[in-house]
């Protein structure tokens, strides 16, 4: 198993809830989402130049749009953004109660589609969803079964999707239609061990192997294709939310974390929780693909 060396802190943010960190090829740029704040947050590392877009409601995940500007997930559902962040307009609603879920992980997929899916907050019954936006703005309900919809990830031969339940610790697989992009039916790829961090996002590197973010876990790892352990890379904070291949040669791997409902001693022992991180790895990831609406 190796071990990278571990992450640092690149942006001082101090997210409620950092996520969706999406690397902007075009623009060499990292955006990534707080999605309490809410906020959508665009950073540039060559220069450390940062500004934040405010958002009007709790902002779970977003994709870049081809022709600029965003197609963002949030509580009420999913909008189209201009590119400084404004709404266009709403293209679908959430299909749960929006005050009791709201839309968390999710990204754009191979065929320029953006999936989507929801967090169901009372936690009492696995009532999160899996949508998908397709480009001619159809909005449908794909998948469910899960408490935290997470880890929404895909493989580069477009066979196979990932998508994790974080608080259930499992990671599932979907084959793919390499034509259409339709999914079969899931099967368990690993169940995380109670007590070691859970799966939270992840993203797939150009080898196809999978890279999660394990809340409360304190670090991310890189999973085979068939879920076994390949590396770590330690953090100084307990809870990553997320991660994207980026950089020049997309070698450079940042991490999101949170802060949310920590304790003061918590927040004192791990002072950099809702950071910004990154650390330089030696396989690259994978341009992010754009939606096509
Ligand atoms: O960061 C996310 O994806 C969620 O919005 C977080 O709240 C986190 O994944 C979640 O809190 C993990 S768990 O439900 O506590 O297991």
């Amino acid at each position: 198993m190796k071990l990278y060396p571990g992450a640092v802190s690149v942006l001082d943010v101090q997210a409620t809830l950092g996520e969706c960190p999406v690397w902007s090829a075009r623009e060499n740029v990292l955006y990534f989402a707080d999605i309490l704040a809410p906020a959508i947050h665009r950073f540039d590392p060559a220069s450390g130049a940062h500004s934040v877009l405010p958002m009007p409601e709790h902002t779970g995940c977003f994709g870049l749009r081809a022709g600029g500007g965003f197609v963002a997930a949030m509580r009420s559902g999913v909008f189209l953004l201009d590119a400084a962040g404004r709404v266009e307009r709403k293209v679908g609603d959430n299909p749960t109660d929006p005050a009791q879920s709201r839309f968390n992980d999710g990204r754009v997929d191979p065929w320029g589609r953006f999936w989507c899916g929801t967090i169901w907050q009372p936690r009492d019954r696995p009532a999160g969803v899996l949508c998908r936006l397709d480009p001619d703005l159809s909005f449908r309900v794909v998948a469910g079964d899960v408490l935290v919809s997470n880890g929404l990830a895909f493989a580069p031969g477009r066979d196979r999707m990932y998508h994790s339940d974080t608080p259930n610790h499992v990671l599932y697989a979907y084959p793919l239609d390499p034509t259409t992009g339709e999914p079969g039916s899931r099967a368990m790829l690993k169940r995380f061990p109670q007590g070691q961090g859970r799966p939270d996002g992840a993203a797939v590197d150009s080898e196809g192997c999978y890279w999660s973010a394990l809340f409360d876990g304190g670090r991310v790892v890189r999973l085979s294709p068939a879920g076994e352990l390949l590396a770590e890379i330690p953090l100084p904070v307990r809870w990553p939310t997320m991660v994207a291949f980026g950089g020049p040669d997309l070698k450079t791997l940042f991490i999101t974390s949170s802060r949310e409902n920590r304790s003061e001693a918590e927040l004192a022992q791990y002072p950099q929780s809702g950071n910004l991180f990154a650390v330089t790895v030696d396989v690259a990831g994978r341009v992010e693909p754009c939606f096509a609406g």
